[in-house]
């Protein structure tokens, strides 16, 4: 599956304590990276003129990201030789997780409960900031073929700055600007041209999220940059990808503009978690550019990690959050159809159901809400150990509420083939999860399940070209790299630099993680090598 050449040292940089590019030793570029906090009072401004810019690595300025689009423009050259040149800065990397919703998918978006955990599947943004000269921004989207730069000077900072539109990184904003989807509207169009319709149309849409919450928060004086992703999340197929892109953008680009403190190991908790609400909220407008109606489980568990109880009764209001910290292990089985979707037109066929039977779908969605409490309350008691009975109650609830997303019509003949056969071998209890059409089944296995019925329905699976995920439930949230530098020297050589081409290059779930420095650490948890999270209070009481 992975591409050996990611093993190999040739062609990386070495970071080593004083290196000659950057003049800075890592620990320098960490505690400055941590006094980042400008959370100050009556700092009320998204603009940061005077942020540090990373430096222009090699491999950056070589990259195949067609920075080919740089001006040179007496006005700004003026701005920059105005400035004392600040301290460089290195490539970065952010990072934020997929979810599975457990119960609650749909119902959600309508006010009801969903339940739902972060995986082990995440995104990575690799965010290179370009020397002062260099006046573009690239978005370098590689697992969907998008790769388009844009002049910063020739995006509509006019509209977005004007007064009565201007918002702040700290603002809660709950629906998009009509005014400002329209200005970027012609800047998105720009991407792709020489791709079929279908391409394009997630391209624009892709480009739409990244202009919109760049021009938000960032200023015409932000440095030029390349963002480049990749995922291990599968795209479109129920497992959060959408928004643990949106949770990456919103992350990097309050990085960028100093608006976030840490993260660090010792940060209070309520310090993280303010960080976390800051990055969450932007990441809520990214998953507006890209849904229409999101409800913001996703973003809120990529965000945070962890598992969650989530509701949003009022869309101008954040929504309640009720952090599950001992979520218990479950046994799960992750399947994916195969068969993408968009969640958009996915929720949209709910919003239909309930203008032609309102009566009907509210009764179902209220039956969902019920599934999902009651598998909260089951899971929240100081009795709750998981045994065989429980598990049998719990998984009954599976049942019931995938019944119920049947009968919404969100459910996809792949997703019944795949109850069909686990009901067959009588392993566990099946569901769809997320936004259904396609996309993904989770089954919750029975303790006694047997190995051998185990092993056939996966060769059967596998067969009719059903693909099985490994994950583990209850992870991080967002986390960072920085400087995006593995820590796999020795103390004296420092770490080796992530080098933008094999990042791009890489190839499956194994060949980003090695790049990005996951390391299996025990069957359960992986490691990831000088990677720091913001970590919420954990609440020892269930
Ligand atoms: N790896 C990726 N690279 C770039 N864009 C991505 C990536 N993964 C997801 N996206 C964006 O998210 C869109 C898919 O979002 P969608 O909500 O349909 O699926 P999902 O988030 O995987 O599913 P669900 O919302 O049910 O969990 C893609 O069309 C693309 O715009
Ligand atoms: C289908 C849905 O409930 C979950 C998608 O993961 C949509 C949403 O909550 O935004």
């Amino acid at each position: 599956m992975h591409n050996g050449n990611n093993r190999k040292k040739h062609g990386s940089v070495k970071v080593t304590r004083r290196n000659s590019k950057q003049q800075l030793t890592l620990s320098e570029l960490q505690s400055r990276f941590e006094d980042q906090s400008i959370s100050k009072p009556g700092d009320e401004s998204t603009d940061s003129s005077d942020a540090s810019i990373p430096t222009p690595s090699t491999s950056a300025s070589n990259n195949s990201s067609n920075a080919n689009t740089t001006t040179t423009n007496t006005a700004r050259m003026s701005r920059a030789q105005r400035k004392a040149s600040s301290p460089m800065a290195p490539p970065f990397m952010v990072s934020a997780p997929g979810k599975v919703i457990v119960f609650g998918e749909h119902a959600v978006v309508h006010g009801k409960a969903a339940l739902a955990a972060a995986i082990s599947l995440r995104s990575y943004l690799l965010v290179t900031t370009l020397s002062k000269s260099q006046r573009t921004v690239t978005l370098n989207f590689r697992d969907i073929g998008l790769d388009h730069t844009w002049e910063i000077d020739s995006l509509p900072w006019n509209v977005f700055k004007h007064p009565t539109k201007k918002k702040m990184y700290y603002d809660l904003v709950t629906e998009l600007d009509p005014d400002l989807v329209e200005a970027v509207k012609p800047h998105a169009a720009a991407v792709s041209t020489d791709k079929p319709d279908d391409v394009r149309k997630i391209h624009r849409s892709s480009a739409a999220q990244f202009l919109y919450l760049f021009l938000s928060l960032g200023s015409p004086d932000s440095h030029g940059a390349i963002y480049t992703l990749r995922s291990t999340i599968p795209i479109s197929a129920g497992l959060g990808s959408s928004a643990s892109v949106s949770v990456c953008l919103s992350a990097a680009l309050l990085l960028q503009i100093r608006t976030l403190a840490g993260p660090h190991p010792d940060q209070p908790p309520e310090e993280a978690e303010v960080q976390i609400e800051r990055i969450n909220r932007w990441a809520f407008v990214g998953e507006l550019c890209i849904h229409g109606n999101p409800s913001g489980v996703d973003n809120t568990v990529s965000a945070g990690g962890k598992a969650v109880l989530f509701r949003r009764s009022n869309y101008s209001k954040p929504p309640s959050v009720t952090p599950l910290n001992n979520f218990p292990e479950l046994p799960l089985l992750l399947v994916n159809t195969r068969q993408s979707r968009s969640t958009a037109v996915e929720v949209a066929k709910v919003g239909r159901l309930r203008v032609t039977h309102p009566q009907v779908t509210e009764a179902m969605l209220d039956a969902i809400d019920k599934v999902t409490m009651s598998a909260n309350e089951m899971i929240t008691s100081e009795d709750f150990e998981g045994d065989n009975d429980e598990l049998e109650k719990f998984g009954a609830l599976f049942r019931i509420n995938h019944g119920l997303l049947v009968s919404l019509g969100v459910s996809h003949p792949r997703l019944e083939r795949i109850r069909e056969l686990v009901d067959h071998t009588n392993i566990g209890w099946t569901k769809l999860t997320g936004a259904g059409g396609g996309g993904c089944a989770i089954t919750l296995m029975r303790p006694d399940a047997s190995p051998q019925a185990l092993q056939e329905l996966e060769q059967t699976l596998a067969a009719e070209n059903f693909e099985r995920f490994e994950t583990t439930l209850g992870g991080d949230g967002v986390g960072v790299l920085y400087p995006a530098v593995l820590r796999n020297g020795t103390d004296e050589e420092g770490g080796e630099e992530i080098d933008q081409q094999k990042f791009e290059n890489a190839v499956g779930i194994e060949g980003i993680e090695r790049l990005v420095g996951v390391h299996a650490a025990s069957n359960t948890q992986e490691r990831r090598e000088g990677w720091k999270f913001w970590r919420k209070a954990v609440n020892l009481t269930r």
